[in-house]
């Protein structure tokens, strides 16, 4: 399989880096920046998984450098999206499938738009991993599973490819057989976790000790499954208690990684996932009054370190 890594950051370092492993034929496609960064210091996995080093690993700064391609592997922040698009149309063009692992659910149908319902397989991914100082890949979590499926019928022969392809790879791989509703679920769940994980600035386990915390999360889900309904996407009671149960089963310290980047003082993907979730609801003159109170609560956060001045 030749794969072109779109984003060449926590997620698709590992991924991608999991492929090349198994022999797989992988270029990353980064901007002059990280390219620098990546020759400075190499590109390592440092994981619990398994530590690997990725040996010279082709780098290219255009989509002409490409000649063909089977799978680009989209791993952009949800607000690098926009400006992806033309370059995924020329990829899209040589004959490449995409495969987003985006957070959220709007760039499912925007790049359906953009590209054409037969170019985008649908993909998630279930992993905490984050860059460090040296833009090397840290993965903590025992997790690294990648859960994809086709949002066409067609693509169900490339979806077994790619299904031969992760289960030689050192990751999970979970072949969904109702990949939209796979995608809802997460975006269900993410929803609820970065919302309030960093609405509040605290890890999910000092959450779980507030009972009025605690009843804010599950109501976001159920705004959530609401609108999934809305979008004839079927969500029942059902997915909500799993989805409580999930969130019960983290370990004490666990937090999303929406929230790390609050901590670390870096952009947020707010608009996309809250905000992406009320422009939804607007289409279908939905009211999501939580989620509209987290998005406002994180909003401020957004772009980066907020300085408040002196105190008084
Ligand atoms: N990290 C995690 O544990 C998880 C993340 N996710 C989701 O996965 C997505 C990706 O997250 P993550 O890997 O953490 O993000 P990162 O910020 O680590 O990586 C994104 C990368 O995309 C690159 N990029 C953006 N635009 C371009 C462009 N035009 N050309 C080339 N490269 C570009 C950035 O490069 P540059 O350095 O040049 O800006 C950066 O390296 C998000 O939607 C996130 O919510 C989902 C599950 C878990
Ligand atoms: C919850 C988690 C860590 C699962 O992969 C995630 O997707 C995120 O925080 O962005």
């Amino acid at each position: 399989m030749k794969v072109v890594v779109f984003g060449a950051g926590a997620l698709g370092v590992y991924f991608g880096g999991r492929w090349l492993q198994a022999g797989h034929q992988v270029s990353f496609l980064v901007r002059e920046k990280r390219k620098k960064e990546i020759e400075e210091h190499g590109l390592y996995i440092h994981s619990v998984q398994g530590d690997y080093r990725l040996n010279e690993p082709d780098l290219i700064l255009r989509p002409e450098e490409v000649e063909s391609c089977d799978l680009v592997l989209l791993s952009v922040k949800g607000y690098h999206l926009e400006e992806a698009l033309p370059i995924l149309k020329q990829l899209v063009e040589k004959g490449a499938r995409i495969l987003p692992l985006l957070n959220g659910i709007e760039h499912i149908y925007k790049l359906q738009d953009e590209l054409g319902e037969e170019a985008v397989i649908g993909g998630l991914a279930f992993i905490i991993a984050t860059l460090d100082e040296k833009g090397h890949v840290v993965h903590t979590s025992v997790q690294h599973d990648i859960v994809f499926g086709p949002l066409a019928a067609s693509q169900q022969k490339m979806c077994d490819s790619l299904s031969r392809m992760m289960d030689a790879s050192n990751m999970n791989a979970l072949l969904s057989s109702d990949m939209l509703k796979s995608l809802w679920q997460k975006y269900m769940f993410i929803t609820a976790f970065s919302g309030v994980t960093t609405a509040a600035n605290l890890p999910i386990g000092k959450i779980r000790e507030q009972g009025e915390t605690i009843k804010l999360f599950r109501a976001v889900l159920t705004e959530m499954k609401n609108l999934a309904n809305a979008f004839h996407v079927r969500l029942e009671e059902q997915d909500i208690e799993e989805t409580m149960a999930k969130m019960e089963g983290l370990a004490y310290e666990s937090t999303s990684s929406m929230h790390q980047d609050r901590r670390k003082g870096l952009r947020l993907e707010v608009d996309h996932l809250q905000g992406g979730a009320l422009r939804l609801a607007a289409q279908c003159k939905l009211k999501l009054p939580y989620i509209e109170t987290l998005h406002a609560l994180i909003k401020p956060f957004e772009e980066g370190a907020v300085s408040v001045g002196a105190k008084l």
